[in-house]
């Protein structure tokens, strides 16, 4: 039996003691693409930081690839792409390589240095993202396209295990996040990169996610998009046309 990516039990988590997640558990396997879904204000962001310690829970226990989480220091295991890059900073003077190369700090011991093997998969990582052709170009000039395509390839250059996108197609026109999603399933399907992705676009997801997770501070719904997509209980929640836009797989 694989270990799980990640282990969630019994969690509580909010602002200044107020709980905004309440009693939420469940577990992602290796190889697992679970699409986080739930209306605004449900909790989504917060399940996010929570897991990847930004926000220290209330109650409850995480678990990371097995380890507790007090003990989880292998943080080059995990990528992450935050909400709200959109309002990226179009003067940040850092070129397209130093953005991605800011990736490699993670889990680096002070004095945090980068060395031959960094630089090596920086070039790396640009290669695989299709972004060599820009290496030094700053960051502000790109289109938000772009952007976001080097804010991914940051969160990669460690090849993680997991990676956790949260809301990553927001700023993108209909192509380009169609693109994106592409990419993240090629990810996920050819190198069995775990990945955990918080979005509205709930058309979209049920056609690359393999699981869904429902929240709405409490977990309404966490399985195979088969089981959510059969559920007379859904039904009832979301109502049909909320589920057939879940549904709609193809
Ligand atoms: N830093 C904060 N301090 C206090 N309350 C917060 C903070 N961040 C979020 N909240 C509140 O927590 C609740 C959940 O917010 P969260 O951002 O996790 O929801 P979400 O599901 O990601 O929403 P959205 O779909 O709009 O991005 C909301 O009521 C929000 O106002």
């Amino acid at each position: 039996m694989p270990i799980e990516a990640l282990s969630v039990q019994g969690l509580f988590s909010g602002y200044q003691g107020a709980d905004v997640l309440q009693d939420i558990s469940f577990t992602v396997m290796p190889g697992d693409y679970v699409g986080v879904v739930g209306p605004n204000g449900s909790g989504k962001s917060t399940l996010i930081k929570t897991i990847l310690g930004l926000l220290e829970p209330e109650r409850g226990s995480i678990t990371l690839f097995g380890t507790p989480f007090s003990s989880f220091r292998d943080w080059r295991r995990i990528g992450y792409l935050p909400q709200g890059l959109q309002f990226f900073n179009p003067h940040f003077p850092a070129t397209v390589a130093e953005i991605v190369r800011l990736g490699r700090l993670a889990g680096k011991k002070f004095p945090k240095r980068f060395d031959k093997n960094d630089q090596v998969a920086v070039e790396r990582t640009l290669h695989w993202m299709d972004i060599c052709s820009i290496k030094d170009k700053l960051i502000g000039e790109l289109s938000g396209g772009l952007r976001q395509r080097v804010l991914l390839a940051r969160a990669l250059v460690n090849e993680p295990e997991l990676l956790v996108l949260d809301e990553p197609t927001t700023a993108l026109d209909p192509e380009t996040r169609e693109h994106f999603y592409q990419l993240i399933y090629d990810m996920n399907r050819e190198r069995k990169t775990t990945v955990i992705l918080v979005t509205h676009d709930t058309g979209t997801i049920g056609r690359y996610a393999s699981r869904l997770l429902y929240l709405d501070k409490r977990l309404v719904f966490y399985g195979g998009f088969d089981d959510f997509c059969m559920s007379a209980e859904m039904t009832g929640f979301f109502g049909e046309h909320a589920q057939h836009v879940v549904c709609h797989r193809h």
